[in-house]
C-alpha cells in the first residue's frame, strides 16, 4: 500500500512531469504551488497538492495530463468511494487495513478536491446552513474508504439534530462501531475524556516508532486499534473553556493516534476557533461552494438518502461478517480419535474463550453437570452448535461409548446428512434415533421408547448405588453405551393442550430428573422457552435439572428465561456464533463468552466418514423417521419376509402404514378367523399428490399386496369391489395393483359399482351355505359408499348392505375378510348395522374429523386430520389408537422395487 507520502510525491511527479511535458513551465507551476502553500488551506498538504494540479491545469492547459495524475493520488489517499462522486451504488473497500488519509469534499476545476482526514488532520467546517448534510457526505466517504469495522464513530448533538440517524444499521451491526451522540456539556466532557484516554493508550502504543497509527497498522500488517472520527455539531454549545482547550489538544495529538475531528462551527461564534491548531483544515460552507484562496470550490451535493441508507447497510453487513470472531472446528479436533470412554462423563470441546479451549462435560458426579438447555435467535448459531456437539461426540466417543437420539421438530435439515443419503451412503453410527421433520407423536414415541430403555437400566444399575459408572466396573465387559437426546425446537411438544403434551411434560421430566444416574442425558434447544406455556408451574422443577444452559443472542427477556431473571446477557452478544454457556444455572457470575467452534460441511463430513469407515460392532444403520414423507410398501420388504416365513403359523397381516412408535416397524391388521377380523378405512383420504396422494387407497393396496405375498403357496383369491371413476383408479395407481398382483401370481377379479350389490348378495349366499373355510378371500372395496343401490332389495328381499353385513359376520371363520373404504362415515354406519365395532374391529381413519373420531373410536381420543397421517384402531389389539403413516398408493417404482425382491430367498 502506498504511504500518504509515496502518494503525495506521486501526485506532484504527475502533476509536475504533466505540466512540463505539456508547457515546460514547471517553474510556473512551482511557483504556483508556492502560492498555494503559503495559505492555510493549502498547508493540509494534499489540498496543496489538488489546488496546485487545478491551478495549473487551467492555467497550462495541461488538464489531462494532471487530471491523470490526480486520479492516480486520489485512489491512493482516498480509496475506493472515499475519493469519487456520488455514483449510484458506492461501495466499501474491503481491504482491512485501507482507510481514508483524505477524503473527497467537491471539485476544484474539474480536479477532485481531498482534504486529509484519517491519521492525518482534522475538519472544521463553518455554516450557518445545516451541516447534516456535508457532515454526513463526509462521513460516510471516511468509512466507506476504512476497512470493514475499522472506523468508529463518536458524536455531539446539542440540538439533537439527529446525527448519527442515517448510521442506525451500522450501530447495530455493532454498537461499538456508533456511538449515541451526547447532547449536554457533561457529555461533551465524558466524550473528550475518554477520547483523551485513547489518545493516551494509542500514544503508548507508538512509543517510540515514530508513527501513525495508520503507519502501525501497515507495519504490523493488522487492524491495531481502529480509528475513530468524532464529529461535533453546532459548537461552541457545549464548549467551556476547559473543555475547549481539551480539544485543542486533541486536534494536536488525536490523528496521528487515528482520532480525527470533523467540527461544525456556527459562524455567528467567535471566528475561527480551531483553524491554527494542528493540521486543522477550515473551510466555509456556503449554498454549496467553498472559498479556497481566490478559487471557489464546487462542494459535492450531499449523498442522497437512498445513497446514504444503501452504503451504510453495505458497510454493516461487512462489518457484521469481519467482526465475527471464527473459530475453526477442525482445530478443536486435533486429536480426536474416537477412544474415549464415557464411563465417567463425556466431555468434548465446543469453542474457545480467548485462547482457551472450552469443553462441554456431561456426567452424573458431583463436579459434572447432566442435562444443557440451549436458545437463540433464528440464525444465531443453535443449529451449528448442535451439529458440532453431535459431530464432536462422533469424533472422541465410539458408538459403543455413546448413543444419539436426534431429533428436530421443525422443518429442519440439520440431522439430514447423519442419515444415509442417495448421494452418500454413510451414516453416523453413533446415531441410533434420527427424526427429521418429526412431529410430536413421534418426539413422544422416543421418548417413551427411551424410558423403557430408563427402566431396563435401573434394574440392572440399582443395585449399584443407582451409578453407571460403579455398575460398568462391576460388570467387565459390559456395553452400555451413555444416551445423548437432543431435541431441536423442543417447545413443539408442548405447544397444544391434550394428552400428548401431558405425556411429554411428564417424560421429558422423569428423564431429566432421573436419567442421569442411568447415563441418560438431555439437550434440549429452543429459539424460545418464555412462552412454553405446558411448563408453567413445572418450569423450575424440570428446568433445575438443566444445569448447563448455553445462550445464543437474544431478546434480554429470553436471556432471562433461560439464564437467570437477573443475566439479560445473552442480549448483549454481539456476533452470531458466540454463546454465553454458563455451568451454573444461568447465574450470572458463571457466564462464560465462547465463540462456539463453526462446523464447515466439509469437515462434518470427514468426521461421519471417519466415524462411519470405524464403525466395529455397529452395523445397524440408524432409524430414520423422515415425518413429512409417505411410507412405502418397498421399504417394508424386511417385514414382509419375515411375515411371510411366519405365514404357516399365523394369522397374515395386512400392512397399512408406518406406526408412530419405536421400533420403528411397518403395521397392519391381523386377519384371523376370529368375528370382526375386517378393515374399515374411513374419510377422504386426501387426493393431492404433494399430500401423497389417496392415502386410503394407498393403504388398502399396501393391504393386498402385503396379503399376497403371505401366501406363497398360491392359496388366496382376491376380488375388488370398485365404486371408483376411471380417472380416480388409474390416478391412485389401482390399474397398477392389478398388474402387480397378476405378476405376483394373483389375479384379482374386479367388480364394477352396478354389479357389487349382486355380487355381494353371492357372497353372503355361499358363505352362508359353507360349513367350512373356502380358503382365504380378500375382498377389497374401494369408495363402497359411492355405490349405488346397495339399499335397494333384490328377487330375495336381500340389499347389498344386508349381503355385506353377513360377509362380515360369517366371513372370518371361512377365511373370507373384508378391506373396504367408505368415504363417508354416515355411509358406512348405515352399511352396518346399530353398533359397526361388532363387525369390524379395525378402524383406519384418514382425514377423519374430530367428532366422527369421538363417535367411532371414543370420547378421549383426539385427532387432528393432517396430511399423511391416520390414526389406527384396532379395538382386538390395542386399548389405544395410534397416529400411523400411511403408506402411499403404488407407482411403477415401488411396484418394480417389489418385483426385484427374492421372496423366496
Ligand atoms: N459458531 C459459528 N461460527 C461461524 N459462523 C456461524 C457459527 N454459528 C452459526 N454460524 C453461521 O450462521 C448461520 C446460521 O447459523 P445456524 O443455522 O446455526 O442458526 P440457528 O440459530 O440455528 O438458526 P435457525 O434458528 O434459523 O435454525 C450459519 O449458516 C453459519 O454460517
Amino acid at each position: 500500500m502506498p504511504t500518504t507520502g509515496d502518494a503525495l510525491a506521486l501526485a506532484a511527479t504527475g502533476l509536475r512531469t504533466a505540466a512540463a511535458r505539456a508547457l515546460g513551465v514547471l517553474a510556473a507551476a512551482d511557483r504556483t504551488a508556492e502560492v498555494a502553500h503559503t495559505d492555510r488551506v493549502a498547508e493540509a498538504g494534499v489540498a496543496r497538492g489538488m489546488a496546485t494540479a487545478g491551478i495549473a491545469a487551467r492555467g497550462r492547459q495541461a488538464a489531462g495530463e494532471a487530471r491523470r495524475a490526480c486520479r492516480a493520488a486520489v485512489a491512493a489517499l482516498a480509496p475506493g468511494a472515499a475519493g469519487a462522486p456520488w455514483g449510484s451504488d458506492p461501495t466499501p473497500v474491503t481491504d482491512p487495513l485501507a482507510y481514508s488519509h483524505c477524503v473527497r469534499i467537491g471539485e476544484l476545476d474539474g480536479v477532485p478536491l481531498l482534504v486529509p482526514l484519517l491519521d492525518r488532520a482534522s475538519l472544521t467546517a463553518y455554516t450557518s446552513e445545516s451541516p447534516l448534510g456535508f457532515l454526513h457526505g463526509v462521513t460516510l466517504r471516511a468509512l466507506l474508504g476504512t476497512g470493514p469495522g475499522q472506523l468508529a464513530l463518536s458524536g455531539f448533538d446539542p440540538l439533537l439534530r439527529g446525527l448519527f440517524a442515517p448510521f442506525a444499521e451500522l450501530r447495530q451491526a455493532d454498537p461499538d462501531l456508533v456511538e449515541a451522540p451526547g447532547a449536554s456539556e457533561a457529555d461533551l466532557g465524558d466524550l473528550l475524556g475518554r477520547l483523551s484516554e485513547d489518545v493516551r493508550r494509542i500514544t503508548d502504543l507508538r512509543r517510540g516508532r515514530g508513527v501513525t497509527l495508520g503507519g502501525l497498522r501497515t507495519a504490523a500488517g493488522r487492524p491495531v486499534e481502529m480509528f475513530r472520527l468524532v464529529v461535533l455539531l453546532d459548537l461552541p454549545h457545549g464548549l467551556t473553556p476547559a473543555l475547549s482547550s481539551t480539544l485543542r489538544a486533541l486536534l494536536r495529538a488525536g490523528p496521528a493516534c487515528g482520532i480525527s475531528f470533523l467540527l461544525h462551527l456556527d459562524p455567528a461564534g467567535p471566528s475561527d476557533l480551531f483553524g491554527d491548531v494542528g493540521d486543522t483544515v477550515t473551510i466555509g460552507v456556503s449554498e454549496g461552494w467553498s472559498r479556497l484562496p481566490g478559487t471557489p470550490v464546487r462542494l459535492d451535493q450531499p449523498p442522497a438518502s437512498r445513497i446514504l441508507t444503501g452504503a451504510v447497510g453495505a458497510a454493516a453487513r461487512l462489518a457484521r461478517a469481519a467482526a465475527a470472531p471464527s473459530v475453526r472446528f477442525a482445530e478443536l479436533l486435533a486429536t480426536a480419535d474416537a477412544t474415549r470412554s464415557s464411563v465417567d462423563g463425556i466431555s468434548v470441546p465446543i469453542g474457545m474463550d480467548g485462547a482457551t479451549v472450552v469443553e462441554l462435560s456431561l456426567g452424573d458426579e458431583r463436579d459434572q453437570r447432566h442435562n444443557v438447555l440451549v436458545t437463540g435467535a433464528v440464525g444465531q448459531g443453535k443449529s451449528n452448535f448442535l451439529k458440532v456437539l453431535v459431530h464432536a461426540v462422533a469424533a472422541y466417543y465410539a458408538p459403543s461409548q455413546v448413543s444419539l437420539y436426534l431429533l428436530d421438530l421443525k422443518d429442519g435439515v440439520s440431522f439430514y446428512p447423519l442419515a444415509a443419503t442417495p448421494d452418500s451412503p454413510d451414516w453416523l453410527p453413533q446415531a441410533r434415533v434420527i427424526g427429521l421433520e418429526s412431529d410430536r407423536e413421534f418426539a413422544v414415541a422416543a421418548l417413551d421408547y427411551l424410558f423403557g430403555e430408563f427402566e431396563r437400566r435401573s434394574v440392572l444399575i440399582r443395585p449399584h448405588g443407582d451409578n453407571l459408572a460403579t455398575y460398568l466396573r462391576a460388570v467387565p465387559g459390559t456395553v452400555l453405551p451413555r444416551i445423548v437426546v437432543v431435541i431441536d425446537e423442543f417447545q413443539v411438544l408442548f405447544e397444544e393442550t391434550d394428552a400428548l403434551t401431558d405425556r411429554a411434560v411428564e417424560l421429558v421430566e422423569r428423564l431429566a430428573r432421573r436419567g442421569r444416574a442411568y447415563g441418560i442425558h438431555l439437550v434440549l434447544a429452543s429459539q424460545t422457552i418464555s412462552g412454553i406455556t405446558a411448563l408453567l408451574g413445572k418450569q423450575d422443577g424440570i428446568y433445575a435439572q438443566f444445569p448447563i444452559r448455553i445462550a445464543f443472542k437474544n431478546s434480554a427477556g429470553e436471556s432471562r428465561a433461560i439464564l437467570d431473571a437477573q443475566n439479560p446477557d445473552a442480549a448483549h452478544l454481539r456476533y452470531r456464533g458466540e454463546a454465553i454457556v454458563n455451568l451454573d444455572f444461568g447465574q450470572r457470575a458463571a457466564n462464560r463468552r465462547v465463540v462456539i467452534a463453526a462446523g464447515e460441511d466439509t469437515e462434518l463430513r470427514n468426521i461421519r466418514h471417519t466415524a462411519w469407515t470405524r464403525r466395529t460392532g455397529c452395523d445397524e444403520p440408524p432409524v430414520v423417521f423422515a415425518g413429512g414423507r409417505p411410507a412405502q410398501l418397498a421399504d417394508a420388504a424386511d417385514e414382509l419376509l419375515r411375515l411371510r416365513a411366519a405365514a404357516p403359523d399365523g394369522p397374515r397381516v395386512a400392512l397399512l402404514g408406518l406406526p408412530i412408535a419405536l421400533p420403528l416397524r411397518p403395521g397392519g391388521v391381523a386377519l384371523s378367523a376370529e368375528p370382526g377380523r375386517h378393515l374399515a378405512v374411513l374419510g377422504s383420504g386426501g387426493r393431492r399428490a404433494e399430500a401423497g396422494g389417496n392415502l386410503a387407497v394407498g393403504a388398502l393396496q399396501a393391504a393386498a399386496v402385503s396379503l399376497a405375498l403371505q401366501h406363497p403357496a398360491g392359496d388366496a383369491t382376491f376380488t375388488l369391489l370398485n365404486g371408483l371413476g376411471a380417472a380416480e383408479f388409474t390416478g391412485s395407481g389401482t390399474d397398477e395393483l392389478l398388474r402387480l398382483m397378476e405378476l405376483l401370481g394373483y389375479p384379482v377379479r374386479t367388480i364394477a359399482a352396478p354389479d357389487v350389490p349382486d355380487a355381494l348378495r353371492d357372497l353372503a349366499a355361499a358363505l352362508a351355505a359353507s360349513t367350512s373355510a373356502a380358503g382365504p378371500h380378500y375382498v377389497v372395496g374401494l369408495a363402497l359408499d359411492r355405490i349405488r343401490g346397495m339399499d335397494t332389495p333384490g328377487e330375495d328381499f336381500v340389499t347389498g348392505a344386508d349381503a355385506l353385513r353377513t360377509v362380515l359376520r360369517a366371513g372370518p371363520v371361512c377365511g373370507t375378510h373384508l378391506l373396504g373404504w367408505w368415504t363417508s362415515v354416515g355411509t358406512y354406519r348405515s352399511h352396518l348395522s346399530f353398533d359397526p365395532s361388532v363387525e369390524i374391529d379395525a378402524i383406519l381413519a384418514v382425514r377423519v374429523s374430530q367428532r366422527d373420531i369421538v363417535d367411532l373410536m371414543g370420547h378421549t381420543v383426539t385427532w387432528t386430520p393432517r396430511d399423511n397421517r391416520a390414526l389406527f384402531h384396532d379395538r382386538h389389539e390395542h386399548a389405544e389408537p395410534v397416529t400411523v403413516v400411511p403408506m402411499a398408493p403404488l407407482d411403477r417404482r415401488t411396484a418394480s422395487a417389489l418385483l426385484r425382491v427374492d421372496w423366496n430367498a
